[in-house]
């Protein structure tokens, strides 16, 4: 589905540049959930910007295969922190919007919008404002926008970071059962063990800058998983494992 080449990536600055990526290379599967873990500043943002095209690779390459046979271009979602909703249209409205942007029927876009409002449990707020909701009905939202593009690579940037711990726990439990029912190819940066290991299917530990990648751990915990795997014993030993790799 991806691959990434030795890729670097050094931002311009007053002492020569500033070297955020060094040398990586990785590749991602179809359908896979890819965790990134490591130190603040590590370049794990960086990374995300550059798969979505917002940043240029100073080195290195960036091929995408999105199926066996075509050979269009990616359709690539990105979700931050901050929700980013527009608060001049509701629920509903803020769904759509990227299928009004390619220029798809009202009731077409509206229909998709409906499907993936139930697939995020937001059903009954298709009418409210963004203002009216909460942190985390809001990243909601943001998830059901990024998903109506039907992307091909789905990349989460601390997507549940500016919520409080318990909702964010929450938060971790359903984006488990959207991506059970979607199955798209999830690059998701966290900051938390445990998300990650509830989550993915591989966690990709970043050293400090400049970030490389120091461990590409296998979680082979059994899907599909729930709430309570985050109790047994296996999890334990993977957490144990990741907290040494990130040091
Ligand atoms: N546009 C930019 N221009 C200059 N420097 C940048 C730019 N974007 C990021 N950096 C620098 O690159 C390094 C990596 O930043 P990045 O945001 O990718 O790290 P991160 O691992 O996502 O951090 P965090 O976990 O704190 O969000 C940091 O030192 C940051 O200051």
């Amino acid at each position: 589905m991806l691959e990434v080449r030795d890729l670097s990536v050094v931002f311009p600055d007053d002492t020569g540049g500033l070297e955020a990526l060094e040398q990586m290379s990785l590749s991602v599967q179809p359908r896979e959930f890819v965790c990134l873990l490591g130190p603040s500043g590590c370049g794990k943002s960086t990374l995300l910007r550059v798969l979505a095209g917002l940043v240029p690779p100073t080195q290195g390459s960036v091929t995408y295969q999105t199926c066996a046979h075509c050979n269009r271009e990616p359709r690539i979602a990105l979700v931050f922190q901050n929700a980013n909703l527009m608060p001049w249209r509701n629920v509903l409205q803020n769904i759509t919007l990227p299928l009004e942007m390619q220029g798809v029927e009202e009731p077409k876009a509206e229909k998709m919008a409906r499907e993936l409002i139930s697939l995020v449990g937001l059903e009954g707020f298709e009418k409210n404002w963004p203002g009216d909701l909460s942190g985390g009905m809001a990243q909601r939202v943001a998830i059901a926008r990024a998903l109506i593009q039907d992307p091909d690579l789905l990349l989460l940037d601390e997507p549940f970071g500016a919520l409080d711990a318990l909702t964010r726990e929450r938060m971790g439990t359903e984006l488990l059962h959207i991506w059970q029912r979607s199955r798209k190819t999830v690059l998701m940066v966290t900051h938390s063990i445990s998300e990650a290991l509830l989550l993915s299917d591989r966690v990709l530990v970043f050293t400090p800058r400049p970030g490389r990648i120091c461990l590409d751990l296998p979680v082979d915990l059994p899907r599909p998983r729930a709430e309570e795997v985050r109790y047994s014993p296996r999890f334990g030993e993977l957490a144990r494992a990741l907290r040494q790799a990130i040091g």
